[in-house]
């Protein structure tokens, strides 16, 4: 399988306070990774070292072979890689497809200047954009709320309009900070298919606190404490690993 995402021996420090302490693991094409662990652990931080958020000081990023130096945000989306946040970062002033083609700008063909020079171009991009984004949310049951503005639909919809938004570029690598958080025990079960329909599109990496929910659908999981691996495989090894259960999951029942 390709390794699209790599990750060795990276360590963060905020100040006294080390956040990831040499933390290594890969993103194979065509999988759902799981990253566990209780509050503080170090997850969003390991997303935000991915998304070019956060520097590590030490350790190194490859992706598809090739390592990472000093990559932003804004490049994330042009290489392949797109993000969902915690809660939902939709810009509450902007529709659902608005909100959906932020998502899809990197893409666009015409920047500024080629905007100004070639109106045409521009305008087929923008048309094809909007297409695209139509379609995204076509497949995820909510075109028919395409126009909405977000604060006026339930949270489960919002979060999928959140899903678009990331979707719409077309990634090879989707990052899900608690996609499962705030739904309803049949929107989670949705989500379960929802993702692994995806994993034949791309690879997935999922923080989640729903445990039950992240056995079912990854493939592997990996679970950071104090900022360190201390677990990593499929599911059923993890779920009968004695120092996940002392860290994180507790007697099992
Ligand atoms: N920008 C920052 N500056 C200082 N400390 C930070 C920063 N970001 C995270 N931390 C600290 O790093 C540690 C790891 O935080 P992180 O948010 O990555 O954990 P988490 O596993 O995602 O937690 P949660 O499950 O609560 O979201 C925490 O102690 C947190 O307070």
């Amino acid at each position: 399988m390709i390794e699209l995402l790599s990750i060795e021996k990276v360590t963060v420090r905020f100040d006294g306070l080390v956040a990831l302490r040499d933390v290594s693991l890969a993103v194979e094409d065509g999988t759902v990774l799981g990253v566990i662990g209780p509050n503080g652990a170090g997850k969003t931080t390991l997303f935000n070292v991915v998304s070019g958020l956060v520097r590590p000081q030490s350790g190194t990023i490859r992706w598809c072979g090739t390592q990472l130096h000093g990559h932003r945000p804004d490049s994330l989306a042009s290489m392949g890689i797109s993000r969902t946040l915690q809660g939902l970062g939709l810009f509450p002033g902007m529709s659902v497809l608005d909100n959906v083609l932020v998502g899809a700008g990197p893409l666009a063909r015409s920047g500024p200047l080629s905007t100004l020079l070639g109106l045409r171009r521009a305008a087929r991009d923008e048309a094809e954009l909007r297409d695209r984004a139509m379609e995204t949310l076509e497949g995820l049951g909510i075109a028919g709320v395409h126009a909405a503005m977000p604060s006026s639909l339930p949270y489960g919809i919002r979060k999928r309009v959140a899903l678009a938004r990331a979707l719409v570029a077309e990634p090879r690598l989707l990052l899900l900070d608690e996609p499962a958080s705030g739904l309803a025990a049949d929107e989670i079960d949705e989500l379960e298919e929802r993702i692994t329909a995806l994993s034949t599109r791309c690879a997935v990496v999922v923080v989640e606190h729903n445990i039950d929910w992240v056995m079912r659908v990854c493939s592997r999981v990996v679970v950071l404490d104090f900022g360190e691996v201390i677990a990593a495989g499929r599911p059923a090894y993890i779920q009968n690993d004695q120092r996940v259960i002392d860290a994180y999951l507790g007697v099992p029942a």
